[in-house]
């Protein structure tokens, strides 16, 4: 394994955010410039999963743990082919990572996918101001890239914000893979990956679940000729309110009656195809501790979140849906946000957090067998 010193050296970076609040501290990963949405993330454990989670496409994440890279990166964890963030911020990255499944250090991968970072700053300052004042559009600057504060603040400004985005086609697969069930297998599943992580088909495997990942574009022909027992709508990037596609797709998934899962970006097409809004929460939920309850048992859950945008559902009335009754299956104890929806009068649900857990603890893992039994239903 090779170490490396570069999280330490002393070529300056600058963080700077639309407001004009700027943060100076030191290059980390690749030294150059780049853009996004910052945002932070409250995980103390699980950074090479989230840096290669495709939801995190065009966001600079802040790590509220002060130490990272301590256990390096290795060869198993990645969530997808490559890492999404725009950039990474850290306060106090490890200088000599350690760990049996290490192959080499974060800051030697930042460098190689050339994924520019920051270090060396008050990341609870700056995590303090992002919750007061919200996620904002943000830049990192080092070495040659570092210009006068005018100047690189109003580049920051003319970026796009996150609101109105539409990412999901970018990142997902543009070929459709099968992956084969663990074991004896008992369902075939159409995944619409809209940005889906490695863990979820995964998840679904481990139960006999052979599943057919299919583009974000996939037309209903196209999953039904996979001849299905349930339909799976990912997670992913962006604003919901973008995804028209994937809505009316799901829309036709409903009428159909299919068994439906969907999970964080699923969650918010259901939502949609609902008839429900969605909006933006001011500096969102990404971390894996938020506690979250089931309301249909009453259990409270502690789970993984990565989710900037949330549904605007009622939560103490049951919704009369152009697909029947539904309600919020689930809630965040923080915050009362939205984070379930169920119908009562036909087989679909969804989560807006990570039942997949990766990283995170796997007390939501239950939701996958509840996928199972809607599909042991509908054929029984
Ligand atoms: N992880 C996700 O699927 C995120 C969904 C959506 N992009 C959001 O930020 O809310």
């Amino acid at each position: 394994m090779t170490t490396s010193t570069r999280g330490t050296t002393k070529v300056p970076a600058v963080l700077v955010l639309e407001d004009g609040r700027i943060f100076r501290g030191r290059a980390y990963g690749a030294v150059g410039e780049t853009f996004g949405e910052a945002v932070f993330s409250t995980g103390m454990t699980g950074y090479q999963e989230t840096l290669t989670d495709p939801s995190y496409d065009r966001q600079i994440v802040v790590a509220t743990a002060p130490q990272i890279g301590n256990t390096g990166w290795n060869d198993e964890d990645d969530e997808s082919g490559r890492i999404w963030v725009s950039g990474y911020v850290v306060r106090d990255p490890a200088r000599v990572p350690s760990n049996w499944r290490a192959k080499r250090s974060l800051d030697d991968e930042l460098v190689a996918q050339n994924v520019v970072g920051i270090s060396g700053i008050d990341t609870r300052a700056l995590t303090r101001h992002l919750r007061e004042s919200g996620s904002m559009r943000a830049g990192i600057f080092s070495g040659e890239a570092v210009r006068s504060e005018t100047e690189l603040l109003a580049r920051v400004q003319a970026q796009p914000h996150m609101k109105g985005a539409s990412l999901y086609e970018e990142v997902a697969t543009k070929e459709a893979y099968v992956v084969p069930a663990v074991g004896e297998k008992r369902f075939t599943v159409a995944a619409i990956d809209l940005g889906i992580k490695g863990m979820t088909p995964h998840r679904m495997a481990e139960r006999g679940i052979e599943v057919h990942v299919l583009p974000a574009t996939a037309s209903a022909a196209e999953v039904y000729a996979v001849n299905p027992d349930g339909v799976f709508f990912s997670n992913g990037p962006g604003d919901p309110a973008t995804a028209d596609g994937p809505v009316a797709l799901m829309t036709e998934v409903l009428e159909r009656r299919t068994p439906l899962f969907g999970i964080c970006f699923g969650n918010q097409i259901l939502g949609r195809a609902l008839g429900f809004g969605t909006y933006k929460l001011k500096y969102g939920h990404r971390g894996i501790n938020q506690p979250v309850q089931d309301r249909t048992t009453g259990k409270v859950e502690v789970t993984a979140h990565n989710h900037g945008f949330a549904v605007d559902a009622p939560l103490d009335q049951v919704s009369e849906t152009k697909f029947g009754r539904a309600e919020v299956s689930h809630v965040c104890l923080n915050d009362d946000v939205v984070e379930g929806l169920q119908l009562l009068d036909q087989p679909a649900f969804s989560v807006q957090y990570h039942p997949e857990a990766a990283a995170g603890p796997h007390d939501a893992a239950y939701l996958f067998d509840r996928f199972v039994s809607l599909m042991e239903g509908q054929r029984a």
